[in-house]
């Protein structure tokens, strides 16, 4: 495909030791030698591709000195873009780098849109979709698990399972078509069922393999929800502080100082927590405060995971005994808090309320008990479930939608063979599976879809 050359600064704002202006499209080597300067006069279309060289921008109508550079020359195919690549290396400064685009784009290039180099990636084939929702995956990993997961599936692992997906499909599509065509052989369809079947039934085995690690990929993704519960001033805006290492929450003596929800990100042993503060859990008089407490209620019901703090030095109230019934069936750890003052607290009574789940002791004055909680959170969310570093995970929300779709189309489809369904219905389930799985790597996807997502990323992307 031929497109026009676009531009755009590839590093991010601000000030720095060295900024990009990538170019890319048929023009960009001819635009780069308009205004490249080398001292040995030759211009970068004489140059061997994929070298680097060192000269001066010139504005090519005044023939002022703009930037003294270091231009990278790649001639397409084998580029990010599979188009003409150039890369400027100016310095780093905002005044710089803006007059090197300014440059650039007076000398005929056109003003990148957000994620048009990934989406050239894309549609000049180097890439399919969810390896290019990949790159954007991997600019904003917050871990380096998250990272691993991105570069996996950069790497093409998922696309290529995919793959191996919709080519069986495919094999059974082809050969229920054989039955259509030839209704009169019934020894065909008696063959068709069981490989129609027995491929089917594979497919689905493989497409809920994925979906069994969606629930990690996504937290990888995005963060393991978790919210801090308990009766005011038992010490949950304390325990925020103290889990991000910074006062973020206010903290006072007077219950009921947390009136809004405060959300905080931390990394805690390699589990990205998305840590949300909640107001004090009571009955209460104040607007304002009975506010705060609906909205707990509220986050509560969609957390991951919840900290449920409890007060050491007072004794279970029924307030807290009826928290422990909301948090019924959830994830949950509980957190004995104040241990430096007298204890007055059952713990049995609270174990006997918690069941299995965890008691973590700690006193946040003394900075005591973090430690045991952290290794509690990593525990719950490790135990068992990451496997080997190689394994392919499926994190992004739209690929688990679409994963979930095909499930239930090729479901349909197993369903209707075995109940004797004519073959040519049966057909148009697998074919909408086929589909489906298209529409992950990009194979079947529109342009307001490809719109939407590229425009998701960063400039110069
Ligand atoms: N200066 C610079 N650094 C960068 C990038 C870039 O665009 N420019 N990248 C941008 O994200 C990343 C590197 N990613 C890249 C991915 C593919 C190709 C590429 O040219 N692929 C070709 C040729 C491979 C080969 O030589 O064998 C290909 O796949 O055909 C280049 C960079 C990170 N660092
Ligand atoms: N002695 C002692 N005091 C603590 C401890 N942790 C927190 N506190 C104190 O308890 C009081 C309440 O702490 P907060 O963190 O504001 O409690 P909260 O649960 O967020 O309170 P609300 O937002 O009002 O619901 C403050 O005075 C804290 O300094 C602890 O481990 N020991
Ligand atoms: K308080
Ligand atoms: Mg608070």
């Amino acid at each position: 495909m031929e497109f026009d050359t676009i531009a755009a600064i590839s590093t991010p704002s601000g000030e720095g030791a060295i900024a990009i202006v990538r170019l890319s499209g048929p023009e960009a080597i001819g635009i780069a030698d308009r205004i490249f300067r080398a001292p040995s006069g030759k211009s970068l279309a004489s140059q061997a591709t994929h070298t680097i060289h060192y000269g001066h921008l010139n504005d090519p109508w005044t023939e002022e000195i703009v930037e003294e550079v270091m231009v990278s020359f790649m001639k397409g195919p084998k580029t990010f873009t599979r188009e003409d690549v150039i890369e400027i290396n100016c310095h780093g400064g905002i005044v710089s780098v803006n007059r090197v685009l300014s440059l650039v784009l007076r000398a005929g290039a056109r003003l990148a849109e957000p994620g048009e180099f990934t989406k050239r990636a894309f549609l000049n084939g180097r890439i399919d979709l969810s390896q290019a929702e990949a790159v954007m995956d991997l600019i904003r990993a917050k871990t380096d698990r998250a990272m691993d997961v991105a570069l996996n599936q950069m790497e093409g692992r998922l696309s290529k399972l995919i793959g191996t997906l919709r080519q069986a499909l495919l094999e059974s599509i082809a050969q229920m078509e054989v039955n259509i065509d030839y209704p009169e052989y019934d020894d065909v369809e008696e063959m068709t069922r069981p490989i129609m079947l027995e491929k089917a039934q594979w497919v689905r085995a493989e497409i809920d393999k994925l979906l069994q690690t969606s629930s990690q990929g996504k937290i990888l993704r995005e963060g393991l929800s978790t919210v801090i519960v308990g009766r005011p001033n038992v010490g949950k805006s304390s325990l925020l502080n103290s889990l991000v290492q910074e006062n973020k929450a206010i903290v006072t003596e007077i219950a009921g100082t947390t009136r809004d929800i405060i959300e905080e990100y931390v990394n805690v042993r390699g589990v990205p927590l998305r840590l949300v503060d909640t107001a004090g859990i009571r009955e209460t008089e104040d607007i304002v405060e009975r506010i705060g407490v609906e909205r707990s209620r509220k986050v509560l019901k969609e957390a991951d995971l919840i900290l449920y703090v409890l007060n050491y030095s007072e004794a279970l109230t029924p307030e807290d005994v009826l928290l422990f019934e909301a948090v019924k069936g959830m994830d949950y750890i509980v957190v004995i808090n104040k241990t430096d003052l007298p204890q007055k607290i059952d713990l049995a009574e609270v174990q006997k309320l918690a069941g299995d789940k965890q008691l973590i002791t700690t006193s946040l004055i003394e900075e005591e008990g973090i430690d045991q909680l952290e290794e509690a959170i990593a525990k719950l969310f490790f135990e068992g479930s990451i496997e080997s570093g190689d394994m392919t995970y499926v994190s992004n929300a739209r690929h688990i939608s679409l994963l979930h779709q095909a499930h239930t189309t090729i479901s349909d489809a197993i369903e209707a063979a075995q109940m004797d369904v004519p073959v040519d219905m049966i057909q148009i389930d697998v074919t909408r599976t086929w589909e489906l799985l298209g529409e992950i790597v990009g194979d079947t996807a529109d342009d307001g879809l490809l719109n939407q997502l590229f425009s998701q990323f960063c400039l110069g992307k």
